[in-house]
């Protein structure tokens, strides 16, 4: 089915209000998740909206938290999320990594106790809309094996780097192959993964999404390297903020919060000159998109490239929301 924009953010919102979540708040809250979803981010939309709720009445996430700054250190500041909502103190905190950048050309804000940010690309493009080179990554609690292991101990840790090019390129991926919420939305479509994802319990490569969702031996990407890579940014983000690592979070709570989260910005505009800058992404956009293709049906595109037609035909038709996501939204 299809909802509109409105719809899907009017549900979000009188969900928010029955539990109590503020006016404001609420309606800022609901907004983001209706603009993730309208911009084509459906796993970590309108599909992971129940799952917010749940920590919402667990008590997990705190709706009238306020960040608060612990450190302040010229280009570097450190903050505590005190548990608040996830998405929306991230782009507070991706703004006042903004904020850093005018006066020393970069900024950089580490976060502690934050909640879930859904879809991490929302503040690389925040950061990139305005001009900025923007990266941010955030620890999780631990649902991957590491390299070679059967256990999780390292976290999903998704990394973005997003450039202000026209159309603004941005790369936006969890560590490991696929992301639980990717695995979702193949299982939800009835639809095997185009590559392996993890392991079987025989421990044979499969693409059955549930097979992984179920026992978690997911895949980390690039093999050995998403999982080297998982865990240095964990130890960056937990020294950084100061906050907890994979291994705190898993070991110490109950659930999946009080996660750790890096926000850094770069001002380009002292650096490079607007034409030159916009000569140059354009020649490197046009020689990988001119590559000769290994299917002839199929464009090479660059990464984040998508999401404009894909709002503007979600603005035009309506966004797509699985039936039984919807009927658990509106039985909230
Ligand atoms: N704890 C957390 O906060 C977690 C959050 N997430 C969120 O889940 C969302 C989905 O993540 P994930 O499933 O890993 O993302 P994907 O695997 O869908 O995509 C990863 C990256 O690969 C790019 N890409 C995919 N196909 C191509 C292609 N053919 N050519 C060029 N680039 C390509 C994507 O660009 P494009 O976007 O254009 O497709 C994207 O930048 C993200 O928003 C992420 O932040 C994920 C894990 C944990
Ligand atoms: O992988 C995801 O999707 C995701 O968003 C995550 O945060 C973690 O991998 C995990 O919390 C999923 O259970």
């Amino acid at each position: 089915m299809r909802v509109s924009y409105t719809e899907l953010k009017q549900q979000f919102k009188r969900v928010l209000l029955a539990r109590g979540v503020v006016e404001a708040t609420a309606d800022a809250c609901a907004e983001m998740f209706a603009e993730t979803t309208e911009s084509g981010v459906y796993s970590h939309g309108v599909n992971r909206f129940p799952r917010f709720i749940q920590q919402l009445e667990a008590g997990d996430i705190i709706p009238d938290a306020k960040p608060s700054k612990l450190l302040a250190l010229g280009a570097i500041e450190q903050w505590d999320a005190q548990q608040g909502i996830g998405n929306l103190i991230a782009r507070q905190m991706m703004d006042r990594a903004m904020q850093l950048a005018d006066r020393h050309g970069i900024g950089l804000v580490a976060l502690r106790n934050a909640n879930h940010w859904m879809r991490g690309g929302s503040y690389g493009w925040q950061a990139a809309e305005k001009g900025y080179i923007g990266i941010c990554w955030t620890n999780s609690i631990a649902v991957m094996p590491p390299w070679g292991a059967k256990e999780c101990r390292i976290g999903t840790n998704p990394l973005i780097v997003a450039v202000p090019s026209n159309p603004i390129t941005m790369v936006d991926m969890s560590m490991s192959m696929f992301s639980y919420g990717a695995l979702e939305t193949h299982r939800l479509a009835g639809n095997t993964l185009p590559v392996e994802g993890g392991f079987d319990n025989d421990g044979n490569l499969t693409r059955d999404p549930a097979t992984i969702e179920q026992n978690r031996r997911i895949l980390p990407m690039g093999y050995w390297k998403g999982s080297a890579l998982s865990v240095v940014l964990d130890m960056v983000a937990t020294l950084l903020s100061g906050g907890h690592s994979v291994a705190e979070i898993t070991e110490d709570n109950r659930d999946e919060y009080a996660v750790s989260q890096v926000f850094i910005a770069i001002e380009i505009e002292r650096l490079i000159d607007g034409k030159t800058r916009d000569e140059k992404l354009q020649r490197i956009m046009d020689y990988i998109t001119s590559a000769e293709r290994d299917n002839p049906e199929a464009a090479i595109r660059l990464p984040g490239h998508k999401f404009p037609p894909i709002r503007a035909e979600n603005q035009r038709n309506g966004i797509p929301v699985d039936d039984r996501i919807w009927a658990r939204i509106q039985a909230l």
